[in-house]
């Protein structure tokens, strides 16, 4: 069978689809948890998702585990279930909070987790890849919060797994262990795996991820590379104060999305700041006092992720 006639999701599949999420939704009660989400992460794929507090990435993440069930929709990972995918040690995860057995050593957590997989790698390999060989014999209860942080994520790495999820890996760590972990990541990711990590420090999406993913409400309000999340949001924005300017006109000026008058002064939002700023001295020769600002990937999650809902 020829695999243009397969629908989307066995598409996907059929393509080796590291993560396929076909209108995903869960809600809780009248929370809308995940509403209608679709998305295709590629295999050796570094993807951040980001959004603010209750836009679903931790559903997200645990829909993709098999933690929990959707109300409707389909989730593959390498064309599995995510079920059979953890069984089979293609995923590992490191979750926001995961329990460590608080009275048994590092070595030991690790080891015991080890032997729950068929194919586990050496402890002592996780132990190494996640920087924490040192603490191998240290008690759990003993480890700060970083340490604990990447003790989890040697846990996600015995199974050797090509997926890894991680809830907001780094939220415990400071600036130093924070570097580590990321210096590790990318020694796995150099290695093919597909990483897919939840964050709420945008310059980690900035530095780490090829993609990012933005979720707002339940529902992916932006994906694309950091570059292109930045100009879908608002690109520039200018500023001058414009006399006998009326709204109306300056919407229809060549790249503007949005523009806000107050009396002479104009706010203006555009994707193309050059011909917005050719044809407005055009339109408006007395225009003065003209700045041009540029949008940080900041001002781009505030714009995409702060409307109101409709
Ligand atoms: N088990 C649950 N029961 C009821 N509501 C839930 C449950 N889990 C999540 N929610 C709600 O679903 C929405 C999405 O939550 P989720 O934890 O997925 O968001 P998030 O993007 O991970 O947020 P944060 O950045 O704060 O971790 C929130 O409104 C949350 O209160």
């Amino acid at each position: 069978m020829s695999t243009t006639t397969l629908p989307g999701t066995e598409r996907e599949i059929a393509a080796g689809a590291a993560i396929s999420l076909r209108g995903l939704r869960k809600h809780f009660g009248p929370v809308r948890a995940v509403d209608g989400v679709d998305l295709t992460v590629a295999p050796g794929e570094v993807l951040a998702l980001l959004g603010p507090n209750g836009a679903g990435k931790s559903t997200t993440v645990d829909l993709i585990l098999g933690l929990t069930r959707p109300d409707a929709g389909e989730v593959h990972v390498f064309g599995r279930r995510p079920d059979q995918a953890v069984r089979d040690g293609v995923i590992g995860a490191m979750l926001q909070g995961g329990a460590l057995i608080e009275d048994a050593t590092v070595g030991e957590v690790v080891g015991m987790v080890a032997a729950l997989h068929r194919r586990p790698q050496a402890a002592a390999t996780a132990l190494a890849e996640a920087g924490v060989a040192d603490l191998v014999k240290r008690r759990c209860k003993k480890l700060s919060g970083g340490q604990r942080q990447r003790v989890r994520f040697a846990i996600a790495l015995v199974s050797d797994p090509d997926l890894l999820i991680l809830d907001e890996p780094t939220a415990a760590m400071d600036v130093e262990t924070r570097r580590h972990f990321w210096h590790n990541i990318r020694a796995l990711t150099a290695t093919g795996k597909t990483v897919l990590f939840a964050t709420h420090y945008l310059e980690e999406a900035e530095s780490y991820a090829d993609r990012v993913v933005l979720m707002r409400a339940g529902a992916v309000v932006a994906d694309g590379t950091v570059a292109q999340i930045r100009a879908t949001a608002a690109g520039r924005t200018l500023r001058a104060v414009l006399p006998g300017s009326d709204h109306g006109s300056l919407v229809l000026l060549p790249g503007v999305t949005h523009a806000d008058l107050r009396g002479e002064h104009a706010t203006i939002a555009s994707t193309d700041s050059d011909a917005t700023l050719r044809a407005l001295l055009n339109h408006y020769p007395g225009a003065r006092d003209i700045e041009i600002t540029t949008v940080g990937l900041e001002d781009a999650f505030l714009a995409l992720t702060s409307q109101e809902d409709k």
